[in-house]
């Protein structure tokens, strides 16, 4: 029998993808170990949120191969991808609530639709999830517009923990948020991850929240992970991209394109 306490929750190998001539991903390779907080550096438009959707099955990478849990997943469709996703949380950039449905109705959101929860079960769950998140019963009942953007994250929060998920994905957690409340938000990220014993993979430009909630760094670079290391190490790496990366400096070996070619 496979020991599954060694198997990586996710495996890419090789992992490539190219829009028409635009060569994003070049082959990355990444483990993420069980109960691994990783978080993913690299610039603007270096293809962090493809390899995100490549693993969620939202773009069909061109080579390469992806396993959760020792399942290759690349090429699911219907309820064999499904199955995959349910067991990824995940909290979008914007929280990306539904402005139709109240506060606890998109928590309760995947407990209903997914896994076909009855109502009032999921409504209390949801409740608990927005507790466990630091918002009081009565923002149950508000609806998105009412929020901050702080209440907003909370609440993408709650919603990615409400299914238990063994795997969460953060894409810019703390993006738009003041620095104190980025910082809240990061506590609550690992608070909340640390209790589910969930293995977690985050992209952010945000140093504070990287090193934070980050157990291990990995940059991607021209669409390779160029390093890898735990988050004590990033300020002394030995790489001079991470370097010019995590000190925010214009000259380096990185160049932004400014302007079209
Ligand atoms: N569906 C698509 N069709 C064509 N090009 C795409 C598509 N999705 C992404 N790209 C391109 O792939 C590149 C990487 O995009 P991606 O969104 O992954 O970058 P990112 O590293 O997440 O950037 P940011 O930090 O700015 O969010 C960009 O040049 C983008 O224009």
């Amino acid at each position: 029998m496979t020991d599954t306490s060694t198997v990586p929750m996710i495996r890419m190998q090789g992992v490539a993808k190219s829009f028409g001539p635009k060569k994003v991903l070049r082959g990355v390779d990444l483990d993420l170990a069980r109960g691994e907080s990783l978080v993913i550096i690299g610039g603007s438009g270096s293809g962090k949120s493809v390899m995100l959707k490549c693993i969620l099955g939202l773009v069909e990478p061109d080579a390469g191969v992806i396993e959760v849990e020792g399942t290759e997943v690349t090429g699911l469709s219907g309820q064999a991808r499904d199955t995959v996703n349910r067991k990824i949380g995940m909290l979008f950039q914007n929280a990306a609530l539904f402005d139709s449905l109240n506060v606890w109705q998109n928590v309760a959101f995947g407990l209903i639709q997914g896994e076909g929860m009855g109502s009032k079960q999921a409504k209390d769950i949801a409740y608990d999830k927005l507790a466990a998140v630091g918002l009081s019963a009565e923002v149950g009942e508000l609806s998105p517009a009412e929020l901050s953007g702080g209440m907003k994250k909370r609440v993408g929060l709650a919603r990615a923990i409400a299914t238990e998920p063994a795997i969460i994905f953060f894409d810019e957690p703390t993006t738009g948020l003041d620095p104190i409340m980025a910082d809240v938000i990061n506590e609550l990220i690992v608070e909340t991850v640390t209790k589910l014993g969930a293995t977690a993979l985050s992209i952010t430009h945000d140093m504070a929240s990287a090193r934070k909630i980050g157990h291990r760094v990995a940059m991607l670079f021209e669409g390779r992970i160029i390093w890898t290391g735990p988050v004590e190490e990033i300020d002394h790496s030995g790489n001079d991209h991470v370097d010019q990366f995590i000190n925010g400096r214009a000259e380096g070996p990185i160049r932004m394109q400014v302007r079209a070619p």
